[in-house]
């Protein structure tokens, strides 16, 4: 029996189980267009509410039970999002390197966690990366993880949402249609920021692409913004289906990147409803509804 890869990580179904009210549906009806996709807000801070220590560094929040859950959530839905920051600062994966395991949290070989899922070709169970470029700050190369994780079989190639008028030079889309990712175009400008696009926009574009799920992993301008409705007090209604935050028992210290996103009208706080906290080693994992 062939032993697990190095990278391998363990989600025990027992805690996936707890998460379940709070995913997508799992058998969905069809592959058509939708207006929305679902749309999950994960990410993991600090006690701090840091996301990272400095901007533009990569830090390390999740404990191995919590991160193995993160890969859980990847393989439970349709695309990954992440902001241009992001992937600047992390060269980040997007992939799912998790088995889920019916009972023991320590297998040890391929056979014993049923590796590819249960013999399903292993990229269905992988998520579409999306990275929100509009300025094309991104300057992804065919080394970069994401693309060299699509090359080797172990993920979708990433869809980059640019805006109308950012050039993507020749060789770079061809690095990424290589991989069977693409360049999108959609409009900015929304509330005179050309540097934003609005999140009905993006997700309704998604849903026209087939996809009927969405993880937002980050980071910092992403989420305050999608907590913040896009700025558009009309966008923020039903935006976000549900919220899975890992709180990770550390204090990064000021200047950090924040989860704070600007006051609502009116100066409401903005709050969970259908609240569960799990513990998943040294972290605490807080899943929950926006409150409306
Ligand atoms: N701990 C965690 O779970 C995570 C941490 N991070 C961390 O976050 C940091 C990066 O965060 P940021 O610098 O804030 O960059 P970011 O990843 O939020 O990207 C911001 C960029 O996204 C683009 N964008 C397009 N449409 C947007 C919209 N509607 N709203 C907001 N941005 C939009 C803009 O070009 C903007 O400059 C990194 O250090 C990374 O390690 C990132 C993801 C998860
Ligand atoms: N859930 C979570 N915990 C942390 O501690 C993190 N640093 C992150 N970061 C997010 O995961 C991406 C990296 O993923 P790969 O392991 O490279 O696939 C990173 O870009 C953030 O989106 N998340």
């Amino acid at each position: 029996m062939p032993p697990l890869p190095p990278d391998q990580l363990i989600f025990p179904a027992s805690q996936a189980a707890l998460l379940e009210p709070y995913l997508p549906p799992l058998h969905p009806q069809n592959a058509n267009p939708v207006n929305k996709p679902f749309t999950t807000l994960t990410y993991a801070h600090s006690l701090d509410a840091s996301i990272a220590t400095l901007p533009g560094v990569r830090t390390t929040l999740s404990g191995p039970q919590s991160k193995a859950m993160t890969h859980y959530l990847r393989t439970r839905h349709d695309a990954i999002l992440i902001g241009a920051g992001t992937a600047v600062a992390d060269d980040p994966g997007l992939n799912s390197r998790v088995y889920v395991h019916p009972t023991s949290s320590s297998p040890s070989t391929a056979a014993e966690v049923g590796v590819g899922g249960g013999g399903e070709p292993p990229l269905t169970s992988q998520p579409r990366p999306i990275i929100l470029d509009p300025r094309g700050r991104w300057e992804f190369t065919a080394e970069s993880k994401v693309i060299r994780l699509a090359a080797a079989g172990r993920g979708h190639g990433p869809w980059v949402v640019v805006a109308p008028g950012t050039v993507v030079e020749e060789g770079r889309r061809e690095v990424l249609e290589e991989v069977g990712g693409r360049v999108i175009r959609l409009a900015t400008g929304q509330n005179q920021d050309q540097d934003r696009f609005g999140w009905k926009d993006v997700l309704g574009m998604l849903g026209g692409e087939g996809i009927r799920s969405v993880m937002i992993e980050g980071g910092g301008e992403v989420i305050n913004s999608l907590l913040a409705g896009g700025g558009d007090e009309e966008e923020d209604e039903g935006l976000v289906d549900a919220v899975i935050v890992t709180i990770a028992p550390t204090w990064f210290g000021q200047g950090g990147v924040v989860v704070s996103p600007p006051k609502l009208k009116g100066g409401e706080a903005l709050r969970l409803r259908d609240v569960r906290w799990c513990p998943l080693g040294e972290d605490v994992v807080l899943c929950g509804r926006i409150a409306r």
